[in-house]
């Protein structure tokens, strides 16, 4: 079966809680060259906030989604293309991979068509998603792989999210969890911020993520990591 981001290379990841860079608008940041936006962020997290970024990004070209962090926040709106809802499968509180989301289908019709699931390995300690979550970050590459085994063996994810939020990671921890991974995506996110940095995770991972420098550099950085993105694929699709 084929998905949506089986064709991603590269994310901007868009926190309705931080303010574009300089003169940057959205339409620049849905004309990066990037594959999809995704709508989330930890902390500080509203439903007004949410819709004034749906609403901002909804007339471009580019696949929208929205990353709830709690129920409450899921906004109804036919502009989004879709919904990424974190479970987060190194919580310290059970509540992160499955209570919330028992919490939330009570509370709500789901469409499911619309809906999948992220399975998260958090590995920054130091991120505000590892300090709510009470994330267990001491994770070697070994217990990476093992853990995105996992996701896709047993509980049937499609896409594992590697999250090293705020600071780059690993990327034998990457090419790690990839070597266990069949049909599920593996997402990156974390501490990309120019061509080789993108480049040298979109090696391992399916699909990089970009937060935090579109909202503290900008868009002409962003592009660039756009291009490492699509040029390692681009390698990898020759070398095969
Ligand atoms: C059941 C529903 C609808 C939601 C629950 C979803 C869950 C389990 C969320 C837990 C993990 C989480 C908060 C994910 C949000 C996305 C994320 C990791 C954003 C980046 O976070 P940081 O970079 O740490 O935060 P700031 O940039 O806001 O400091
Ligand atoms: O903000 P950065 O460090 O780019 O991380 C991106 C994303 O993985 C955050 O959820
Ligand atoms: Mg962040």
């Amino acid at each position: 079966m084929t998905a949506p981001w089986d064709d991603w290379d590269h994310i901007i990841k868009l926190d309705p809680d931080k303010t574009l860079a300089g003169d940057d608008t959205f339409e620049d940041v849905c004309e990066t060259g990037t594959d999809a936006i995704e709508i989330g962020g930890t902390l500080d997290m509203t439903r007004e906030k949410m819709q004034s970024v749906i609403d901002a990004c909804a007339k471009y070209d580019v696949a929208l989604y929205q990353e709830p962090s709690n129920p409450a926040v899921v906004v109804d709106d036919e502009a989004l293309d879709g919904y990424l809802v974190p479970v987060v499968l190194n919580a310290g509180d059970i509540a992160w991979m499955t209570g919330f989301h028992k919490e939330w289908v009570k509370m709500s019709d789901v469409d499911w068509d619309r809906t999948a699931t992220e399975a998260y390995i958090v590995m920054n300690p130091d991120a505000s998603v590892a300090e709510l979550t009470d994330a267990d970050c001491d994770q070697s590459a070994e217990d990476v792989a093992a853990y995105a085994e996992i996701a896709e063996q047993m509980y049937g994810q499609e896409i594992v999210y590697i999250e090293y939020s705020g600071t780059f990671g690993d990327p034998e921890v990457v090419e790690a969890a990839q070597k266990k991974l069949d049909e599920t995506a593996l997402f990156y996110g974390g501490g990309i911020h120019d061509y080789d940095s993108a480049h040298t995770m979109a090696k391992h991972a399916d699909t990089i993520i970009v937060g935090d420098l579109v909202h503290d550099e900008g868009v002409e950085a962003v592009r660039e990591t756009v291009e490492g993105a699509k040029d390692a694929k681009k390698a990898h699709a020759e070398s095969a």
